[in-house]
């Protein structure tokens, strides 16, 4: 390539990499605000806002990666999206939002054909009907972007031409201009009325994507150290990280990255040799570890002879020794079994991968990073850079002056473990906003050492830590740390008496009522902490989780619960209802079935959006949307009309289905949540 091509292009890619990195802080500091609670249409705006640069931000780091891999050779013109064309080809995981996206691209493409890359924004219309269902909002950004090629023009006449170029669609019923220039789009109706009667038949499908393996790293404890609140967020939300993806199909490898491996482990041992010389042969009665390891802290920290042994123990164990191995076992042992218990509480599927497992890996890693001169002398030990001309940020301490290895070289091991061997495509680290540093530094040091591809990176789910009611940090009445067991058992505790208030300890059994307590206790320590933006602090408090008004877990399981009664009070099984849905199919004639029947169809667009940003409260938004929509339809529409004895008179079959619909997608969200629910409660 010419040399002052090649200087154009490079200018061009540092420019759109700084517009880029504005644009992310930007985005960064709109995430920070909570936009949990839905309705204010000063949010709406800002999320609107948020969606418009994000897309501007994924548009400018694509033409960055297009630029960098353009090299001398022509780029081919993107392929146009096809397009749906009948209304019978379309099935129950269809996705509005990316069909209109897909629709757009064509009218825009066509519209504007030397426009490179145009942005496609397509946002949903908000409350208010005047707007239409979504509106495209490009056309300012695009009389912008003319603007600048000296184009003389304005949104509203942009707005125009793309109305003129936008292609039919079964989708659409009608699209206008409005404003300043927005493009407010119109659904058709019998399509929604198409879509869920595909659902009602044949299921919830997950929208198709590309298939990928996800590495979700979470939960990971220490052994012998206390599993605490922010362990119990990580459990959460990676838990429902992996459920979402596992949704869509992927691949997903749920690893919990213990902390098993470190100098602790030394102290541990020499006192674990001097109280129990007979561990081998005898579980020791190390049952409160805590204390054990308290009391060994403090013979590491006091006595110097037995600071030195225990310094040898690691040595020892981290050359394999057969007795220090099995000593190191029995401790692990211990800690797993009480971590074991949380995870059974909460039906967490984990699988136990910690740091020892990288051993000789990390030996390995060292080498490599030594052999290729990544590495640099520091007073002894030896340090690499992310970026070793700057020096930016901090270095990770790769080897230690005693020869040892960090929490630093086990990431990089651990990386190069889940690239080379597990063939990861994404790689996922659910831990708090403390450690964001350490992994923008792995994540920099892993592709400075081309472990990690130029389009892979270090996904770093990060989550606020959670505060007592008195917003302090989260500690018992007498100040010590809450134990993770007591909060479950105390949660416990708390919704059973919950249940008895409303006396449905006379109407269930107790079975169900076990069930009911059990769901609600799991379902609303889990729902609090998804249901806010996850990068903010969270106040734990059970009085707010138990509520049953507003957006709490109590509340939507016993919304579900009503929306699964309306059927049985009709006594029309499931069987029933489909002989007729294949009969009639769906029809929504009452405002508020319309209304209800769009916010149904909403799931594939959700889920799309959480699988890519991994922020779980837009789905419990959703849930709530789903709701609260679904409240509105059954007040102003009976399902079942009865006469003054009771007896039933007419049955609305749509609506009954329409019941079914919402109530399976309540399900499938909490499901993704880790909620369980009840039939009755
Ligand atoms: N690969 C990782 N570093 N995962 C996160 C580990 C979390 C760490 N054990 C802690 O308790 O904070």
């Amino acid at each position: 390539m010419a040399d002052r091509e090649h200087a154009k292009l490079e200018e061009r890619t540092s420019k759109a990499e700084k517009e880029a990195s504005a644009i992310e802080e930007e985005l960064n500091k709109l995430a920070k605000g909570d936009l949990s609670f839905v309705g204010d249409e000063r949010l709406d705006k800002l999320a609107s806002e948020n969606e418009k640069l994000k897309h501007r931000l994924e548009v400018l780091e694509n033409a960055i990666k297009a630029e960098s891999s353009s090299k001398a050779v022509k780029k081919e013109p993107r392929k146009r999206p096809s397009l749906i064309t009948d209304i019978n080809s379309v099935e129950s995981n269809f996705c509005i939002l990316e069909e209109l996206k897909n629709i757009f691209e064509v009218a825009i493409g066509s519209a504007y054909p030397d426009l490179e890359d145009p942005p496609i924004i397509i946002t949903l219309s908000g409350n208010n009907p005047k707007f239409g269902d979504y509106q495209c909002n490009s056309s300012m950004a695009i009389a912008q972007l003319l603007k600048a090629k000296n184009v003389k023009t304005n949104p509203r006449e942009v707005a125009n031409n793309i109305l003129n170029k936008t292609p039919t669609s079964p989708l659409i019923e009608k699209i206008e201009v409005a404003g300043a220039g927005f493009l407010n789009i119109y659904l058709n109706k019998s399509l929604v009325e198409h879509v869920l009667n595909s659902i009602f038949r044949f299921g919830i499908k997950p929208p198709p994507v590309k298939r990928e393996r996800v590495i979700v790293d979470f939960s990971s404890p220490n052994i012998a150290k206390e599993m605490h609140v922010g362990h119990l967020r990580s459990t959460i939300i990676g838990d429902s990280i992996c459920r979402l993806l596992e949704f869509l199909e992927h691949d997903v490898l749920r690893i919990n990255h213990l902390g098993d491996w470190g100098t602790q482990f030394g102290m541990l041992i020499a006192h674990l040799q001097d109280k129990f010389p007979n561990y081998k042969t005898h579980s020791p009665p190390i049952s409160d570890l805590q204390a054990f390891y308290k009391e060994s802290k403090k013979r590491f920290d006091e006595d110097e002879v037995f600071k030195k042994r225990a310094y040898a123990c690691v040595v020892r164990l981290q050359s394999g020794d057969p007795d220090y191995i099995a000593a190191w076992k029995k401790i692990c042992e211990v800690s797993r079994l009480e971590f074991q218990k949380i995870y059974d509480h909460l039906d967490i599927k984990i699988i136990d991968r910690g740091e020892s497992f990288y051993q000789d890996r990390m030996v390995a890693t060292v080498k490599y990073l030594k052999e290729n001169g990544y590495l640099e002398e520091d007073e002894g030990r030896y340090i690499m850079w992310g970026n070793p001309d700057t020096h930016e940020g901090i270095p990770l301490t790769i080897v230690k002056s005693d020869g040892g290895y960090t929490y630093d070289t086990s990431d990089m091991a651990t990386i190069r473990q889940r690239v080379e061997e597990e063939k990861g495509d994404r790689f996922i680290y659910v831990a708090d906003a403390g450690q964001h540093t350490h992994f923008v530094t792995i994540e920099a040091c892993a592709k400075r050492a081309g472990i990690l591809k130029p389009h892979q990176k270090v996904e770093n789910v990060v989550f606020g830590v959670v505060l007592g009611e008195d917003k302090k940090k989260f500690k018992t009445r007498s100040g010590d740390t809450i134990k993770l067991i007591d909060l479950i058992e105390e949660g416990l505790k708390r919704s059973l008496e919950k249940l008895v208030e409303k006396g449905r300890d006379k109407v269930l059994s107790p079975e169900e009522l076990e069930k009911a307590q059990k769901a609600v206790a799991y379902g609303c320590i889990k729902y609090a902490d998804l249901s806010h933006n996850r990068v903010n602090d969270y106040v734990f408090s059970f009085d707010k989780m138990l509520d049953d008004k507003g957006n709490t877990a109590v509340y939507l399981l016993y919304a579900l619960t009503r929306i699964r009664s309306i059927a049985r009070t009709a006594q029309i099984s499931e069987e029933a209802l489909l002989a007729e849905a294949k009969k009639t199919g769906f029809k929504l004639t009452h405002e508020a079935e319309w209304k209800l029947g769009k916010v149904l169809l909403r799931l594939p667009e959700v889920i799309l959006k959480v699988a890519n940003d991994l922020y779980l409260h837009s789905l419990c938004e959703y849930l709530y949307e789903i709701s609260s929509a679904f409240t509105e339809f059954y007040d102003k529409c009976y399902c079942v009309e009865k006469d003054k004895d009771g007896k039933i008179v007419k049955i609305y079959y749509e609506r009954l289905m329409l019941c079914e619909v919402t109530a399976r997608l309540m399900e499938k969200c909490l499901d993704i949540l880790g909620i369980k629910t009840v039939s009755k409660m």
